[in-house]
This record gives C-alpha cells, sequence and structure tokens, in this order.
C-alpha cells in the first residue's frame, strides 16, 4: 500500500495495491505496520457506514471536540466522492486551510484525518458508499462543525450542492466558530 503525506501535518492518502485476477480484486485496507511507520494509529473503536443515494450530496464538515476529538480514517468502496479535510488545529502551521481527495471505488483509497481536523465529502456518483474507522466512540454533546459554503474557505465543490441535512445547513462559518476539536 502506498501511505502518502497530504500538505496538512498528520494527514493521509493511503493507496491499497489491489491484487486482482480473473476472480476480482483483493485490497488490503489498513495495516497497523504500515500505518506505524507514518505515525498513524490503528486502535479503532467504532467503524460506520455512510450510504449516499444521490451525486451532488454534501455531508459535513464535521469533528468532534475535548477529549471525542478523533483521528477518522474513511474507505470509498462504492462511488466515489470529494474529500474535505479542514484544519481547525488552532497551533498548526495549515490551521483554516483545506485540502480535498477523490476517493473512488476503483482505488478503493482513503484519508487518514488525525484528531483536530474537520471532514466533509460531496458524492460524485449516485449511490456512493464510505467505510468509517474512529479512534474515539461517538459523543453527541461533543459533535462541532463548519458550513460548507464558508466563504473564507470557498472549497470548489466540483457539483451543484444538494441534500443538505437540516444540521448542516445551519452550521457556523470558521470565523464564528465557537469551539474548534482540540
Ligand atoms: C457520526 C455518527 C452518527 N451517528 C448517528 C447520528 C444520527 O442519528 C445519524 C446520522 O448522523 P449524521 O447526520 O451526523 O451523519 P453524517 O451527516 O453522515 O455525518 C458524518 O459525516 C461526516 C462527513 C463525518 O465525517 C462524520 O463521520 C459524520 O459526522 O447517525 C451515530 O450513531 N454514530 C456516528 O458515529
Amino acid at each position: 500500500m502506498q501511505i502518502l503525506p497530504l500538505d496538512i501535518p498528520g494527514a493521509f492518502h493511503v493507496l491499497p495495491e489491489p491484487f486482482t485476477d480473473a476472480r476480482g480484486s483483493f485490497s488490503r485496507l489498513t495495516c497497523r505496520q504500515s500505518f506505524a511507520r507514518h505515525g498513524i494509529g490503528t486502535d479503532w473503536v467504532q467503524t460506520n457506514a455512510s450510504f449516499t443515494r444521490e451525486r451532488g450530496t454534501v455531508r459535513g464538515l464535521h469533528y468532534q471536540t475535548g477529549a471525542a476529538a478523533e483521528d477518522k480514517l474513511v474507505c470509498c468502496l462504492e462511488g466515489a466522492v470529494f474529500d474535505v479535510l479542514v484544519d481547525l488545529r488552532r497551533h498548526s502551521p495549515t490551521f483554516g486551510q483545506w485540502r480535498a481527495v477523490e476517493l473512488s471505488a476503483e482505488r478503493r483509497d482513503s484519508v487518514f484525518l488525525p484528531a483536530g481536523l474537520a471532514h466533509g465529502f460531496q458524492a460524485l456518483r449516485d449511490g456512493t458508499l464510505l467505510h468509517y474507522s474512529h479512534s474515539q466512540a461517538f459523543a453527541p454533546d461533543r459533535q462541532g462543525g463548519l458550513h460548507h459554503a464558508d466563504p473564507d474557505l470557498s472549497i470548489p465543490w466540483p457539483l451543484p450542492v444538494r441534500n443538505l441535512s437540516e444540521r448542516d445547513a445551519q452550521l457556523p462559518n470558521l470565523a464564528s466558530l465557537a469551539e474548534c476539536p482540540t
């Protein structure tokens, strides 16, 4: 597998090297030893599946705060996404900056986000399925979020944005963020 640093400290793009034969393919998605060489932990406490019916749908940008701030590994199993990370670590050299990676089912690739980053994505195809691994349990009272159309971020979502949840439509901009993750 390739583990490529993104230019946000601690964030990586993970590309499996699929084994293919006449039956199909087999891809190793995580590896404690390979991840450890990049300082990436693999002590996941919860995993989630996120299915998005329609292309153009945006989910996020979300994070958890305080002791619930979590590392997250996001892998694309079906479809494709424009996956966005925003650095909310106040002492980071890339505080307030975003990066995007396109993830696809064909590559079975992932992004690893360290605690302190917000995460969101836009589905680029109908029927997109993401698999999440979390280093902390879901904490409803420790949910934070950032508005996907924050003018200070100007994230270039590739498709017209659709199907925002009521919560996501009301998320604050970075400038008025009450609480950062860490
Ligand atoms: C995140 C989460 C949610 N839930 C429950 C809470 C709601 O009743 C339901 C849907 O949650 P939500 O609308 O927050 O789902 P998304 O908008 O897809 O949020 C996720 O999408 C963005 C892009 C992320 O990076 C986060 O992992 C996550 O916040 O699942 C759980 O039971 N466990 C969980 O870990």
